[in-house]
């Protein structure tokens, strides 16, 4: 894990072999929806187990069945909440999740529109209340222009003062990251790799697609209005 000199408390896993081939296998086109999600599962773990070397750690003793010895317990582990930015952060949730078992789960959906303005539509909130010695850790594969996050980051905050805020990522354009820690200074950001640019319509590149449609298929209709189903 190295930090960006661009930007404070914004780091990059370019130094781990492993997670830059995991990755490569998620950008390459040729990658079908099953190995894509299993990639992203992977990364979900393999960077929840790194997160947890930024952790606060406490020494304490153990009975082997021979003698007593030091151990440790990593304390934040059983303060964390990890908050799922639909669709594409389901897989990498679930991989998150194997390593911080203890966690409590918030569910948020959000939708972006198409260029230029790319709205974001926030439809659907579910989020635990948030605790002072918690790690919050959002998860959302891809930051473009930053939108879904920022709006994002302003709903949790609704919820609790967190001891960190976090963002779990897979790639990232560096206008997003800009405008992130712009709108929220004190957000750490971890992801994979920062990429180049976004092109016109606000894909990362060199990037690896819309991460949704390559996870789950790309829908036919994207509907974002309020639908109320009541039983009679
Ligand atoms: O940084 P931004 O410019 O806001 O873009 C990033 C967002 O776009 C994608 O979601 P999308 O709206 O495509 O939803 P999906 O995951 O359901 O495909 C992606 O998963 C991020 O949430
Ligand atoms: O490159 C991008 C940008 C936004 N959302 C994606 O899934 N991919
Ligand atoms: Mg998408």
């Amino acid at each position: 894990m190295m930090e960006d000199k661009r930007w404070k408390g914004v780091y990059s896993f370019e130094d781990s072999p492993f997670i830059m081939e995991v990755l490569t296998e998620l950008r390459d086109k040729e990658t079908d929806s099953i190995s894509f999600r299993k990639g992203l599962v992977k990364l979900g773990r393999y960077m929840g187990y790194e997160l947890t070397k930024t952790m606060e750690v406490e020494k304490i003793k153990v009975e082997t069945p021979l003698e007593e010895t030091e151990g440790v317990v990593v304390k934040d582990r059983r303060n964390v909440v990890i908050i799922t930015v639909l669709r594409a952060a389901i897989p990498l949730m679930e991989g998150l999740i194997k390593v911080l078992e203890h966690a409590r789960v918030g569910i948020i959906s959000a939708s972006r529109g198409k260029a230029p303005k790319f709205e974001i539509e926030m439809n659907y909130v579910k989020v635990p209340q948030v605790k002072p010695e918690d790690t919050v850790i959002i998860t959302d594969p891809m930051i473009a222009t930053g939108s879904t996050l920022i709006k994002v980051i302003e709903e949790v905050k609704k919820y609790g003062s967190p001891k960190r805020l976090i963002v779990l990522g897979v790639l990232a354009a560096p206008e997003g990251i800009s405008r992130i820690k712009e709108a929220h200074p004190e957000v750490e950001i971890f992801v994979t790799k920062i990429d180049r640019e976004l092109n016109e319509k606000g894909y990362i590149l060199p990037g690896l697609g819309d991460a949704g449609d390559r996870a789950f298929g790309a829908p036919i209709k994207v509907s974002t209005l309020p639908q109320m189903h009541t039983l009679e």
